[in-house]
């Protein structure tokens, strides 16, 4: 009883918008256990609740059980009504847990066939194969986000995991062929990472052993972005990693990055927080990652001297988080939109520190690849921090440039939006070497903004997410010595691509560049021979101090 009235209570906190549904759960009293998470359940199917009661009329038919106006302190007769529609309808006993003379359950009891009739008549209508389905309906995004497992190659081969799943007492289903959601108890291979294993969205891994031991991580597909294009073509002997905003839980990223160097050499994770690096070793643990050193310091504070080794840094820097789908953000009801200027300054204030990071690791002497990324969907974090970085006077100085979508998980369909990085249109210096100009929409910016990459919650089944790829001298991870044996060839292509400065386009909007004009004659001999592909390179080779 006392359930169902601290249940109703933290609706009531969340509707009248005095917290978020973690804050209005605690304040209701009802914790992070078993009942918050029962909480959180009960406005997971809100959307399909309600309905239900307002075509039965119940509040007006049962009114006395449930007036208009209740007692101060008492939660609304609407969202008491609403938590025991939850447990007779959803619950695993399908009952609602109360005295059976308790007079709201009595009212309740009273349309309890009917109730159940017009659910099962509800869920033929939408085709679906049962009630738990319900909840990805009412546009709940989250719920829809397959359940993404990572094999963690610091602890257990990939061959050995697909083994474990599909053996033993409840064997999982390997299918081939990628179909969204997965259908419970199958998995497929993820068709863009080798390391991600697809499951269904309501999948559960917490009694699993390769989960306990750490063998499996279950981290959003978006979120392993980052991590593999910062390791694209990583050989072993190139130097050192830095990741400059680890954070301790859940440091997904810091441990693929751990396991994408085959757990040897070193990895800086830099967290500043004291509270989330207290269980950064912790978690460092349990995925076995013993190649990295956790410091709890401030990245802008680090002094990029003492880091001579570092050739590849990640910046996954605090944001606005716009692109987590939280699957019960949508249950709040008529939420009020930020106001447009409060919006702006906190947009602004992130951008800028945004920037500031990617500025201080472009000053680190070895780095040659900083990987840039967000979990938000707002420009201001995402192309147009990545234009001001790269109009940046370290970006200038240190000759940094954006990496071509080869570069970038070429094979991810949706990338940056063209219209947030081409600024005024107008005359550019990007990293102070060249001067694009651009009447209309240059295709350089297209190039640009081919380079990075976004996803849509609800389209890509993904969270919302974005990564940027920034680059300096030969920045594909190649040594040395590999570049010795290739130089020939790289010269070769470097030639024809920095050529090939119009990208497809009339001349006269191709960038200026001195260089590019001596270089035509190359060109025009070896234009033939180049794929389409080299379009991207073309550009940004031609904005490095051409
Ligand atoms: C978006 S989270 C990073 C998530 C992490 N990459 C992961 O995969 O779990 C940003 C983290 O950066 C940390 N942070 C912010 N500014 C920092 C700084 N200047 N130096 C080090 N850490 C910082 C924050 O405390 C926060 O934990």
């Amino acid at each position: 009883m006392n359930f169902y009235k601290q249940a109703a209570t933290a609706i009531d906190h969340l509707d009248t918008k005095q917290g978020s549904v973690k804050g209005s759960i605690a304040a209701a009293g009802l914790g992070s256990g078993a009942n918050g998470k029962e909480g959180k359940r009960v406005l997971a199917y809100r959307p399909i609740l309600q309905p239900l009661s307002d075509s039965l009329k119940l509040l007006d038919v049962e009114r006395k059980i449930f007036p208009q106006k209740v007692p101060t302190g008492a939660p609304s007769s609407k969202n008491l009504l609403l938590v025991l529609l939850h447990d007779l309808l959803f619950s695993k006993d399908a009952k609602i847990q109360a005295s059976d003379k308790w007079p709201p359950k009595m009212a309740v009891m009273r349309h309890a066939t009917r109730l159940k009739a017009e659910l099962v008549k509800l869920q033929i209508k939408k085709g679906l194969t049962n009630k738990e389905s319900f909840e990805m309906e009412g546009g709940n995004i989250a719920a829809m986000i397959p359940r993404y497992v990572r094999c963690n190659s610091n602890v257990v081969d990939h061959a050995t995991l697909i083994e474990h799943l599909t053996s033993g007492p409840k064997p999982f289903k390997l299918v081939e062929t990628p179909s969204y959601p997965p259908e419970p108890q199958t998995f497929f291979r993820d068709p863009h990472l080798d390391e991600l294993l697809v499951f269904a969205p309501s999948t559960k891994f917490d009694q699993n052993p390769d989960y306990v031991n750490g063998g499996i991580i279950l981290q959003d597909k978006a979120s392993c972005f980052p991590a593999k294009v910062l390791m694209q073509d990583w050989d072993g002997e190139e130097g050192e990693i830095i990741d400059g905003t680890c954070r301790a839980a859940p440091g997904n990223k810091t441990s693929f990055i751990s396991a994408l160097m085959g757990n040897e050499g070193k990895v800086h994770a830099f967290e500043r927080s004291h509270q989330r690096f207290k269980t950064l070793e912790k978690m460092l643990g349990r995925a076995s990652c013993k190649n990295v050193a956790a410091k709890r310091a401030d990245f802008l504070e680090s002094k990029p001297g003492d880091f001579a080794k570092v050739t590849r840094i990640l910046l996954d820097p605090s944001c606005s988080g716009s692109g987590i789908v939280n699957r019960l953000d949508y249950l709040l009801e008529d939420a009020e939109p930020e106001d447009d200027d409060v919006k702006a300054e906190r947009l602004d204030k992130l951008a800028s520190f945004q920037l500031q990071m990617i500025r201080h690791a472009m000053k680190f002497p070895a780095a040659k690849r900083i990987v840039y990324s967000t979990c938000s969907v707002h420009k201001e974090e995402d192309e147009e921090v990545v234009l001001s970085a790269l109009e940046c006077p370290e970006a200038r100085d240190y000759g940094w440039k954006l990496a071509p979508r080869s570069q970038v998980l070429p094979s991810w369909e949706r990338r940056g939006i063209t219209e947030h990085l081409n600024g005024d249109q107008g005359e550019k210096v990007v990293g102070g070497q060249i001067r694009i100009h651009s009447a209309h929409q240059h295709p350089y910016w297209t190039v640009l903004a081919d380079g990075v990459i976004r996803c849509v919650p609800g389209e890509d089944h993904t969270n919302g997410f974005f990564v940027s790829c920034f680059i300096k001298g030969d920045a594909s991870g190649t040594t040395d010595q590999k570049r010795k044996r290739s130089t020939e060839e790289d010269e070769e292509d470097a030639d024809v691509l920095s050529a090939d400065g119009e990208v497809g386009a009339g001349e006269d909007e191709a960038p200026e560049a001195t260089a590019i004009s001596s270089r035509k004659q190359k060109k025009n001999k070896r234009k033939k021979k180049k794929k389409a592909s080299s379009v991207t390179a073309a550009v940004l080779q031609s904005t490095d101090g051409q």
